[in-house]
C-alpha cells in the first residue's frame, strides 16, 4: 500500500511559532512507519504571539479579539501546511494541534477537566483544501481523562525498545515524560507518561524579565551556566504540591507562568542572587523536578532518557540531567532517527492518521481516561 503524506501542526505552550512536520506514514500501530520528509517552525509575528500570550494569562478582551486570533492562528497553520508541501507532492491529511491557550486538569469524578485549543480545524481544511484531523485532547477529556499527553502513544510505537526500559522527555514549555517499558506482551498497559512540570516556561519568562524583553530564552543554556543555583530555593520550590502528585496529571502555563515567576523572583529577594544564579537555580529546579518525578512515580529507573523539544538544545539543562542521572545515558531522539525538534508535530500527523483508520490515539493508563478513545474531530475538504 502506499504511504500516505501528512502534515502534522503544532505550535505549543513557548508560543515561539508553528512546528510544521510533512510526513509518510504507513502501516498502523506495530508496524507504524514514518518518515519526515520536510520539517520547518514559522514563527508567529510578534503581535500575534503578544495577543495569544495575553490571552493565556488572562488579559481581559472581548469575544471579537478572541474571534480574531482564532482565525489568525487558523489562517497561520493553513499557511505553514502550504509552505511545508512546496516542491513536494501534496499532502492529503493534516493533523493540527492548533494552538493551546488554557488548560484546566479534572478535579477526579467532580469536574471534568478542559482544554482549549485555538486555529479551527474546519478553517484550515477550507484555506488548504486537505482534509484536517483537529480538537484532540476534547475525547480523551470527555472520557475523564487530562486530555494530556497524547504524544506517549506515538513515542511506544516509534521509540520503544525489545529489552530497554526507556524515558523520552519533551522539554518544550512544559515538561512531559513517556515511560516505555521493554516491549513485550503487555507492555502498552504498562506505559506511563504524565506532565513533568515547567520546562522551558520559567527559564523563558526569567530570561525576558532580566533583559526588558529583547532575548526571549537562555541560548544552550549559557547565561544560567555562568551562574550558580541556590539549592535552599529548589527544595523550597520543589515542595510544590504539583510535584508530589501522582499521575495521571498535566499542567500548562496557568501553573508554571507569569505568576509562578513573579513568587520565584519573590522567593529569591533575601538570597541576593544575581541574574545567572537566578537562572542556574530555575534550570535547577526544571531538572530535579524531571528526576524526582522518575523516582517517585516509575517502579525503577529506565536504562536510557532520550530528550526532544527545544529544552534538549540548552546543553546545560542536558549536563544538570546527566549529572543528576549519574549512569542513566541522556541523549536525543535525533539519535534515534526522530526529529527532537519536530517530533511533536509528526506525532499530531500520526494521531491524524489513526484517527482515519479509527485507530485510538490516547492511553488510558497515563491520560486517566476510561477506555481508549478515537481522537480528534475530521473536517473535510471543502473544496
Ligand atoms: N538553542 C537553544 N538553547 C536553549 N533553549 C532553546 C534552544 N532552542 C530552543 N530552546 C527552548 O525551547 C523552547 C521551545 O521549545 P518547544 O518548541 O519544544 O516548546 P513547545 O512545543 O512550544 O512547548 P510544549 O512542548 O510545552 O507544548 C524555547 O522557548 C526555548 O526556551
Ligand atoms: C494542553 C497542552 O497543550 N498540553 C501540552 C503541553 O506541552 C507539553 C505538555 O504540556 C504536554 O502534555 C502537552 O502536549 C504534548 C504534545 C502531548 O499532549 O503529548
Amino acid at each position: 500500500m502506499q504511504p500516505t503524506r501528512v502534515i502534522g501542526l503544532m505550535s505549543g505552550t513557548s508560543v515561539d511559532g508553528i512546528d510544521t512536520a510533512l510526513v509518510e506514514i504507513s502501516g498502523g500501530d506495530l508496524d507504524l512507519k514514518v518518515e519526515l520528509l520536510a520539517g520547518e517552525t514559522y514563527p508567529y509575528s510578534p503581535q500575534l504571539r503578544e495577543h495569544i500570550l495575553g490571552l493565556g494569562a488572562g488579559t481581559a478582551m472581548s469575544m471579537a479579539d478572541v474571534a480574531a486570533i482564532d482565525d489568525a492562528i487558523a489562517h497561520n497553520f493553513a499557511q505553514a501546511a502550504q509552505h511545508i508541501q512546496i516542491g513536494h507532492h501534496r499532502a492529503t491529511l493534516i493533523g493540527s494541534h492548533g494552538q493551546t491557550v488554557y488548560h484546566r486538569p479534572p478535579q477526579g469524578l467532580e469536574e471534568l477537566g478542559y482544554s482549549c485549543q485555538l486555529g479551527r480545524g474546519a478553517m484550515i481544511a477550507h484555506l488548504t483544501g486537505i482534509t484536517t484531523v483537529s480538537n484532540f485532547r476534547i475525547a480523551d477529556i470527555a472520557a475523564y481523562g487530562h486530555g494530556a499527553p497524547l504524544v506517549p502513544k506515538v513515542d511506544a510505537y516509534l521509540l520503544s525498545h525489545p529489552q530497554e526500559k526507556r524515558c523520552i522527555q519533551n522539554i518544550g514549555g512544559i515538561g512531559n515524560v513517556t515511560y516505555l517499558p521493554a516491549r513485550s506482551d503487555d507492555w502498552l498497559s504498562q506505559i506511563r507518561g504524565w506532565d513533568t512540570g515547567p520546562g522551558n516556561s520559567l527559564l523563558d519568562l526569567a530570561v525576558q524579565h532580566f533583559t526588558s524583553g529583547t532575548k526571549s530564552y537562555d541560548n544552550n543554556g549559557d547565561w544560567a551556566a555562568s551562574g550558580t543555583p541556590c539549592y535552599p530555593l529548589v527544595e523550597q520550590w520543589l515542595s510544590h504540591e504539583y510535584f508530589h502528585l501522582p499521575p495521571p496529571k498535566s499542567t500548562g502555563r496557568e501553573l508554571f507562568g507569569i505568576t509562578y515567576l513573579h513568587d520565584c523572583l519573590q522567593d529569591a529577594q533575601p538570597y541576593q542572587l544575581n541574574s545567572a544564579d537566578f537562572l542556574a537555580t530555575i534550570t535547577e529546579l526544571t531538572a530535579l523536578s524531571i528526576v524526582h518525578s522518575y523516582d517517585n512515580f516509575l517502579p525503577r529507573r529506565p536504562h536510557k532518557v532520550i530528550l526532544c523539544g527545544g529544552g534538549s538544545r540548552n546543553s546545560y539543562l542536558k549536563n544538570r540531567l546527566q549529572l543528576l542521572l549519574g549512569n542513566v545515558p541522556v541523549s536525543t531522539t535525533d539519535e534515534f532517527g526522530l526529529s527532537a525538534a519536530f517530533k511533536e508535530a509528526i506525532a499530531f500527523a500520526v494521531l491524524a492518521y489513526w484517527r482515519n483508520i479509527n485507530i485510538p490515539g490516547n492511553l488510558p493508563a497515563v491520560t486517566g481516561a476510561y477506555q481508549e478513545m478515537l481522537l480528534g474531530e475530521i473536517h473535510d475538504n471543502y473544496r
